[in-house]
């Protein structure tokens, strides 16, 4: 880098306090009742209780063989005097010295306390001889035995991943109260910017930003909507801002929040809302707008792709994490000793992209090579962002620093 670049001290909004400041003003999504088959990644917004018990009856664990336990011995033929397919309406029941042929999910029928399973007997023809005498509530799945009816099984609040999508469905819930996942429009601005596949013409360079920032939408478990490049004049921003507000429950933007002669995305956001810049404590991601338009939260980030991909983690997923009504808000995180000693500019909280390797006194972390703000390369290696305080210029190989997982760290 090697850039002078001064900024007053005073100008700088402390990280801490913009986070602070920017989620305050959110809110988890209204809820909306969705079907089950929609719902997976949503946040539940309603306590389900479960209507019924599950099982609803008491049933064979096992394909085998029902009896009354102290009816029965081992080594003695049984008669069979029926047989309960899972689903069976009819259930005959043995009587002393009977067995029914019983399958795994089948109803148990009256009187029968104990399933041997077809493995541990002998079958000769219309008797059957046990190896083992069963002892009562062998291999029977009590009614009731997974949930009672009326037992609150999902709170308000928890995310619904497979395992709770398959619990609803098994409590034969059909819809379900969620605050949705939101629904994000991911704007690049920029006269620069060309799509990807395209050729370039002197001066132009592949637009990666709205790619890079739909995909972190994504993953961090929203609905992106990438929109078409706006270029920088005021009108078309205008325009382009309103249409993707149009579907949004969030805007982001990326690019014009400097101070170039023709970053007019802060300037025009501002025009169209409760939309403010700060100059953020932060490196990278120092220029930042923030506000609401029409009631609509907006993100104007800064172009450099670094700056846009290290503030959306920063700012972006906590608040697409708090409209969705999650209380995890943040990255897991974990302390590393740095493998070599860096640098960070004053008055800043620096993220630095690092690789995490196992030590023998727990987690390294080395830095992905050149952490320029446009070196997106920068993070494709990166295990997490490694926090180093706003009040350290530099810290030494050794020293200890907080690393959040940008991946899951087995
Ligand atoms: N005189 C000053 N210049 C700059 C300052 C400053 O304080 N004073 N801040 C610097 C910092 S820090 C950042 S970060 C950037 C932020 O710039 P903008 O948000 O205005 O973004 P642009 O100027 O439009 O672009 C910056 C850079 O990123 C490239 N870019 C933009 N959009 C995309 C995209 N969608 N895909 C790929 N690359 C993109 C753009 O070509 C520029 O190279 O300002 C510094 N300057
Ligand atoms: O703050 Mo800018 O985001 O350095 O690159």
């Amino acid at each position: 880098m090697g850039h002078r670049h001064h900024v007053d001290p005073a100008e700088l909004e402390p990280l801490a306090d913009y986070r602070r400041r920017v989620l305050s003003g959110l809110s988890p999504l209204t809820p909306i009742q969705t079907a089950l088959s929609e719902a997976h990644g949503s946040v539940l917004a309603e306590d389900v209780a479960a209507p019924g018990d599950i099982p609803p009856f008491a049933n064979s664990a096992m394909d085998g063989y029902a009896v009354a336990a102290s009816t029965v011995t081992a080594g003695e033929p049984l008669h069979v005097v029926g047989e309960i397919a899972a689903g069976a309406a009819e259930r005959p029941s043995p009587g002393p010295g009977q067995a029914v042929r019983i399958m795994t999910g089948a109803p148990l029928p009256a009187g029968v306390d104990a399933i041997v399973p077809v493995e541990l007997v002998d079958e000769r023809g219309h008797e059957v001889v046990l190896n083992i005498q069963p002892a009562a509530g062998e291999n029977v799945r009590d009614a009731g035995e997974s949930v009672r009816a009326g037992e609150t099984v999902l709170t308000a609040g928890r995310p619904l991943g497979a395992a709770e999508i398959g619990m609803l469905a098994a409590m034969g819930v059909g819809r379900v109260l969620v605050h949705p996942r939101p629904r994000v429009a991911v704007l690049a601005t920029g006269d620069e910017l060309i799509e990807p596949g395209k050729p370039l013409r002197p001066g132009q360079i592949h637009e990666s930003n709205s790619y890079l920032l739909a995909a972190q939408v994504t993953e961090a478990g929203a609905i992106p909507f990438r929109q078409p490049i706006a270029v920088d004049d005021r009108a078309s921003l205008k325009r382009a801002f309103r249409g993707a507000l149009a579907q949004a429950d969030l805007l982001v933007t990326s690019g014009g929040v400097s101070a170039g002669r023709y970053d007019l995305s802060k300037q025009v956001l501002a025009d169209m809302g409760d939309v403010s810049f700060s100059k953020v404590g932060m490196q990278p991601g120092m220029p930042q707008a923030f506000g609401t338009i029409d009631g609509v939260p907006v993100f104007g980030l800064p172009g450099n792709p670094v700056s846009a991909a290290v503030s959306f983690e920063v700012h972006v997923r906590p608040a697409i994490r708090r409209l969705q009504g999650r209380d995890d808000l943040n990255r897991p995180r974990l302390t590393a000793r740095l493998a070599e000693g860096v640098r960070s500019p004053e008055h800043k909280v620096s993220f630095l992209r690092v690789t995490l390797e196992r030590a023998a006194d727990g987690w390294a972390a080395s830095t992905t090579g050149a952490q320029g703000s446009g070196i997106l390369r920068s993070m494709v290696l990166a295990d997490g962002l490694a926090e180093i305080p706003a009040d350290r210029t530099s810290l030494d190989a050794g020293e200890q620093v907080v690393v959040h997982l940008l991946k899951e760290m087995a």
